[in-house]
C-alpha cells in the first residue's frame, strides 16, 4: 500500500504544472531561476583547453586501412571520442536540418507543446526538463524523435510520419529533411560499426549485423542565450547510455569532455561529425572502449544548436560482448541486458550521469534477484 501511495505521489508530481522554460523570455533575464543553478563543483570552468581528437577519413577507410583502425582504437580506449570526415553526407541536408531546427525552436511555446514529451516516454518536445527534474535543470530545449530503418522502400517513414502527426501537415518538409538525415546517420553508423569491429579484432561484420535492425534516437538540442552562463549548464555531466553518438555541432562551441581529471573542449568543425562511444557499446566491447563523461556549456552571446543521432540496438536484442573480448585478463564486466531495459531505466528511474551503467546493473540485479545479498552486505 505504502509503495502504491509513493508511486502515485511521484506520478502526480510529474502531472503538477512545472515551471515553463520559455527561452524567448528567459534568455533576457538577468537572474536565472534557482532551479537552473548548478552546484559550485559542477559549474562550468572559465577555460577548458582543447582536446585534440583523431580525425578519421571514413570515406577513404577500407578494410585494410590499419591506420584508421589504430587511431580509432587508441581514442576509444582512452576517451571514446573521434571526428569523422569525408563522410559523404550531403552538406545541404545538414544545412536544411539546422534551418528547420531553428524554425521549430523559434515557434511560440504553445505551438511546440503540440509535440510535448509525455512522462516516461523519450520522444517529443521538452523545455529543459522542468517536468522531469526539480534541480540542476539544463539550459536547453530539445526535440526527440524515434528512428528505425525502413525494411522496404514503401515502409512507413517513421520520422516524417511522427512530425506530421504531432505538428500537422505544415511539417511535411521538416519531417522529410529529418527522415533523410536519420537515414544518412543510419548508413554512417553502420560504416563506423565496421571500423569499430575491425579495430576490436572481431571483424567488420559483427557489430554491423548487430545494429542492422536498430531502434535509434534523433535529438535536436537548442541552447538559448543565457545572461549568467557561468552559473548553469546546457547539458549536465553524463555518459550517453546509448551505443554510438554521431553529433553535428554548429560553429558556436560548447561541447566539453572530462579527460584526465580536466574538462576539455571539442573545437567545432561543421565539416565533421563528432562520434562518441556510449555505455551500451562500452558493455558490448566488455569495457575495452570507453563511454566518457561529457557536458555542454552555454554562453551569453549566441544560441547554440547540436544534432545528436544516438544509435541503439533493437530493443529486444541481448547486449552481450563477442567471445573474443572475454578472457582471463578481462572477464565479463557487465550482465546481459536489453536496450529496452536500459532505456526504461533512464526514462523512469534514473537521470543519466557518469554512473548510469553501474546504477543500471545494480538496479537490474536487484530486480532479478530482489533478495540477493550484495557484496557489500555479505
Ligand atoms: C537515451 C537517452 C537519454 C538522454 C537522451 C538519450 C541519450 C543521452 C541522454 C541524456 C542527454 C544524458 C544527459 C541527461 C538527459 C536527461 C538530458 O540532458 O537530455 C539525457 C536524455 C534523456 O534522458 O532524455
Ligand atoms: O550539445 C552537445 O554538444 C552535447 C549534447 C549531448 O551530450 C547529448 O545530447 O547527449
Ligand atoms: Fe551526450
Amino acid at each position: 500500500m505504502a509503495i502504491d501511495c509513493v508511486a502515485k505521489a511521484q506520478s502526480l508530481d510529474e502531472k503538477k504544472s512545472p515551471l515553463v522554460f520559455d527561452a524567448s523570455v528567459f534568455q533576457h533575464e538577468k537572474n536565472i531561476p534557482p532551479q537552473f543553478l548548478w552546484p559550485d563543483n559542477e559549474k562550468p570552468c572559465p577555460y577548458a583547453p582543447e582536446l585534440p581528437i583523431p580525425s578519421i577519413d571514413i570515406g577513404g577507410f577500407l578494410s585494410g586501412d590499419s591506420k584508421a583502425s589504430k587511431l580509432v582504437g587508441e581514442a576509444c580506449e582512452n576517451h571514446g571520442f573521434f571526428l569523422v570526415v569525408n563522410h559523404g553526407i550531403d552538406f545541404k541536408l545538414i544545412k536544411d536540418a539546422h534551418v528547420f531546427m531553428d524554425k521549430f525552436f523559434h515557434l511560440p511555446y504553445i505551438e511546440k507543446q503540440k509535440a510535448q514529451r509525455k512522462p516516461g516516454e523519450h520522444c517529443g518536445y521538452a523545455s529543459s526538463f522542468t517536468g522531469r527534474f526539480s534541480t540542476k535543470l539544463p539550459w536547453k530545449e530539445t526535440l526527440t524523435m524515434r528512428f528505425t530503418p525502413q525494411e522496404q522502400e514503401n515502409d512507413n517513414k517513421i520520422v516524417q510520419d511522427y512530425m506530421i502527426r504531432k505538428m500537422g501537415d505544415t511539417f511535411r518538409d521538416f519531417g522529410r529533411v529529418y527522415q533523410d538525415y536519420c537515414d544518412s546517420m543510419n548508413k554512417l553508423s553502420l560504416r563506423i560499426m565496421e571500423l569499430l569491429g575491425i579495430s576490436l579484432g572481431v571483424g567488420k561484420k559483427h557489430f554491423k549485423e548487430f545494429f542492422q535492425g536498430n531502434d535509434s534516437i534523433m535529438r535536436l538540442n537548442y541552447y538559448p542565450i543565457c545572461q549568467k552562463p557561468e552559473l548553469t549548464l546546457g547539458t549536465g555531466p553524463h555518459c550517453d547510455p546509448t551505443s554510438l553518438t554521431i553529433l553535428h555541432q554548429d560553429d558556436v562551441g560548447g561541447l566539453q569532455v572530462f579527460v584526465d581529471n580536466q574538462w576539455r573542449s571539442i573545437t567545432p568543425n561543421t565539416q565533421a561529425f563528432v562520434v562518441s562511444i556510449g555505455d551500451t557499446f562500452m558493455a558490448l566491447s566488455n569495457g575495452k572502449y570507453k563511454s566518457c563523461l561529457h557536458r555542454a556549456v552555454v554562453n551569453s552571446a549566441t544560441p547554440r544548436k547540436s544534432l545528436a543521432f544516438f544509435l541503439c540496438p533493437d530493443k529486444q536484442k541481448l547486449v552481450v560482448p563477442p567471445k573474443q573480448l572475454i578472457n582471463k585478463e578481462r572477464p565479463r564486466m557487465y550482465p546481459d541486458f536489453t536496450w529496452e531495459q536500459f532505456l526504461e531505466f533512464t526514462q523512469k528511474h534514473y537521470r543519466s550521469d557518469e554512473n548510469t551503467l553501474d546504477a543500471f546493473t545494480n538496479w537490474l540485479q536487484h530486480k532479478i534477484y530482489p533478495f540477493s545479498l550484495s557484496k557489500s552486505s555479505r
